[in-house]
């Protein structure tokens, strides 16, 4: 096992799927990942290997040809996948985000109809809800659904729409007034929609635009786009679960799987940097002898593995809480901080350790340094996941007055 931290309790499926993943990483994703990155060049090969792997059906249930597999097996393949290159994590993640909410919140019909195809691979999600004045409050999203006949009209703009360019449905979040009375709660009368589009660039369907890339410090091998709607026409039976209101809720069930994710993303790239810093250690050599033999630098290797171990831990805890049927805010609140916090750390000594090599792009570190970041502001800043946790504390720790 190449991962430090040891997950228990696992059944032989879960540790074939892992390892087949892992292998995968080692074979297919490392070897060309920082390559790809320095060319911003889109891994098509690596996505045509996961799909060919089954790996865009993990979660979806078999009924619809995916391997039915819980939340927590995902995760440990997203951090094994987050090893080899974190935009690949990326480029699974919303899928899986918008196949669960399907799962959970779609009707029969929106179930028959995407997932399938979802499940195989031959389409895939995304999901809308920030814009391009807010990101965190998710409340005060000003994009709008006015009812027409049989079809809703979108009008408005979407920021940070990972997946934008290659995905085919995207769930997009709106406000949508209809059939709820002036003075109701703004996340009461919020919709999602399910968009099915063109892949690429451009108006990819009239009324809807999917701008070019956003250039990013990094990364870059998952495509990050604005959203623009413009009088889009979508058919009233594209409400996910036919009922309007409930968008909010929808996407904040949504954002759980993600928070899950994107904590398994930290340990993952803070799992690769503890071994590119203690390999680097061991052949690097001042004052006569390898570094990794002076105390300054065994304290920070030692450092590195405690918190990749932790952050691994309670990514696991998250992700068990959800799969049994739990709202898990507060643990998925706590794992992403976790995780996003000490994945930056990690990957900082793990860079200290390479000394000037480190900021040379020749070293995977380099790379990793530029990705890290990124975590602390997807799927909900930091300081958005410790707000979640204290309104969720003082919830359980109510003192009387
Ligand atoms: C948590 C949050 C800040 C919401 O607070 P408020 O005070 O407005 O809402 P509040 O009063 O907490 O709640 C309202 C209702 O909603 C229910 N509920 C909440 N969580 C959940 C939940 N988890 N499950 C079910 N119900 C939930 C709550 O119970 C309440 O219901 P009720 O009115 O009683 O019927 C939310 O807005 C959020 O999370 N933002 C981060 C978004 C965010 O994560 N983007 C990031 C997108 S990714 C991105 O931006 C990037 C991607 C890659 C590149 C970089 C950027």
């Amino acid at each position: 096992m190449s991962r430090l931290a040891e997950t228990h309790g696992l059944t032989d499926v879960q540790r074939e799927i892992v390892s087949t993943v892992r292998d995968f990483v080692d074979k297919e994703i490392i070897p060309v990942a920082t390559g790809l990155e320095h060319r911003d060049e889109y891994p098509q090969a690596i996505v045509d290997g996961l799909k060919e792997l089954g790996l865009f059906g993990l979660m979806i249930p078999e009924e619809y040809g995916g391997l039915g597999e819980s939340l927590l097996t995902y995760a440990l393949c997203v951090e094994e996948i987050a090893r080899g290159w974190m935009s690949v994590s990326g480029i699974i993640n919303t899928h899986f985000i918008v196949a669960y909410m399907l799962k959970q919140h779609g009707t029969q019909e929106q179930r028959d109809h995407f997932l399938p195809r979802m499940a195989a691979g031959d389409i895939r999600g995304a999901f809308s809800m920030s814009e391009p004045a807010l990101g965190s409050d998710v409340s005060a999203i000003s994009s709008k659904a006015v009812k027409d006949g049989d079809e809703y009209v979108l009008t408005g703009q979407k920021m940070w729409l990972t997946n934008g360019g290659t995905s085919s449905l995207v769930a997009v979040l709106v406000r949508s007034d209809e059939g709820h009375p002036e003075g109701t709660a703004p996340h009461k009368s919020m919709t999602t929609f399910l968009v099915e589009k063109e892949p690429g660039f451009g108006e990819v369907r009239p009324g809807l635009t999917i701008p070019g890339k956003i250039e990013k410090m990094g990364y870059k091998g998952v495509d990050t786009t604005e959203l623009i709607m413009d009088g889009l026409r979508v058919p009233a039976d594209r409400v996910l679960g036919g009922v309007t209101g409930r968008g909010f809720y929808q996407m904040m069930d949504g954002v759980e799987v993600g928070r899950v994710n994107v904590a398994a993303r930290g340990c993952g790239v803070a799992q690769r940097a503890f071994e590119l810093g203690v390999g680097y250690a061991q052949q690097r050599h001042t004052f006569g002898k390898p570094i990794a033999q002076h105390q300054a630098v065994q304290f920070k290797l030692a450092e590195m593995a405690t918190k990749v171990e932790a952050a691994h831990a309670m990514m696991v805890n998250a992700a068990r809480k959800k799969d049994s049927g739990q709202r898990n805010d507060l643990e998925a609140g706590m794992a992403k901080y976790l995780a996003s916090e000490y994945c930056k750390e990690v990957v900082e000594d793990a860079f200290r350790i390479h000394g000037g090599y480190g900021f040379s792009k020749e070293y995977e570190i380099e790379r990793l340094y530029r990705e890290a970041p990124m975590l602390l502001i997807g799927e909900g800043t930091a300081e958005i996941q410790k707000m979640i946790i204290g309104r969720r504390l003082l919830e359980e720790y109510r003192v009387q007055s």
